[in-house]
């Protein structure tokens, strides 16, 4: 008789805030996409944002798009984990049931900037990992932003000063992957989730796994 063996990834764990962030353009609403589509283990945390929707955004799934009073709201009512200014909007992420789904093994993907980055960090140190996505060079950036065609020229020209600034911010996330093919980049970031779910500290069914084992 075969016996049933225990594989490590069926074991209970605890699940993972998967951070990604990048200057405008760079590829994270993409790369967020295609890991949305193809892991069912993970679910976008969909932030609340002043920015009015683009083409083909819907609300609550790209976005909650409220207006200035609703976000004041928001604040006022502590929702948000965290929030912040970005590019003259502001954008928030709503606490729902991210604590209480993260013991249960639910992973969470969040597009998000370097400040709210830093805030999910100071509060959740161990449940985040941050990876920053980088253009192959500031002319591909410009370009994927004028292909985008989602933005006008000066909000792209905006976007565009701003980009150095939020580069500057690479050295404080975890990992870094340049998206010059959006494939291999896609593979990479794949790899890094995968990773970071075996981690021991993650794997919480280990401990009454092992200490069968040890009999
Ligand atoms: N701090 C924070 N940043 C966010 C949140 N949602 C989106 N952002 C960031 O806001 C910036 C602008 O996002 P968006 O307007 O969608 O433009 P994009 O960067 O061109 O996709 C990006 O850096 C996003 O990562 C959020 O809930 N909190
Ligand atoms: N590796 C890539 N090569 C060429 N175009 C890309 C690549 N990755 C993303 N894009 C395109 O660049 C534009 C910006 O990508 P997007 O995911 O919206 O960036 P961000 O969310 O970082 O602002 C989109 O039109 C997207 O299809």
């Amino acid at each position: 008789m075969t016996e049933s063996v225990q594989h490590i990834d069926t074991l209970a764990r605890r699940g993972i805030m998967f951070i990604l962030s990048s200057p405008s353009g760079a590829g994270k609403t993409t790369i967020s996409r295609m890991l949305l589509a193809a892991d069912d283990q993970i679910k976008l945390s969909v932030s609340a944002t002043t920015r009015p929707p683009r083409p083909g955004e819907e609300d609550g799934v790209h976005y909650h798009f409220v207006d200035d009073a609703a976000f004041d709201r928001m604040i006022e009512e502590d929702d948000f984990y965290e929030w912040a200014h970005v590019f003259n909007y502001r954008y928030g992420t709503p606490k729902g049931h991210i604590r209480s789904g993260l013991k249960d093994g639910q992973d969470v993907l969040f597009d998000i900037d370097w400040q709210g980055t830093q805030q999910l960090f100071q509060k959740d140190q161990q449940d985040v990992v941050r990876v920053f996505i980088l253009p192959p060079s500031i002319a591909a950036l410009q370009r994927r932003l004028e292909n985008r065609a989602t933005d006008s020229g000066d909000v792209i020209e905006s976007r565009m000063d701003r980009a150095r600034s939020e580069i500057s911010h690479w050295d404080a996330y975890d990992y870094v992957v340049i998206n010059d093919d959006v494939d291999e980049c896609f593979a990479k970031v794949r790899d890094i989730l995968a990773a970071e779910r075996m981690k021991r500290q993650r794997q919480t069914g280990l401990i009454p796994f092992v200490r069968e084992l040890m009999g």
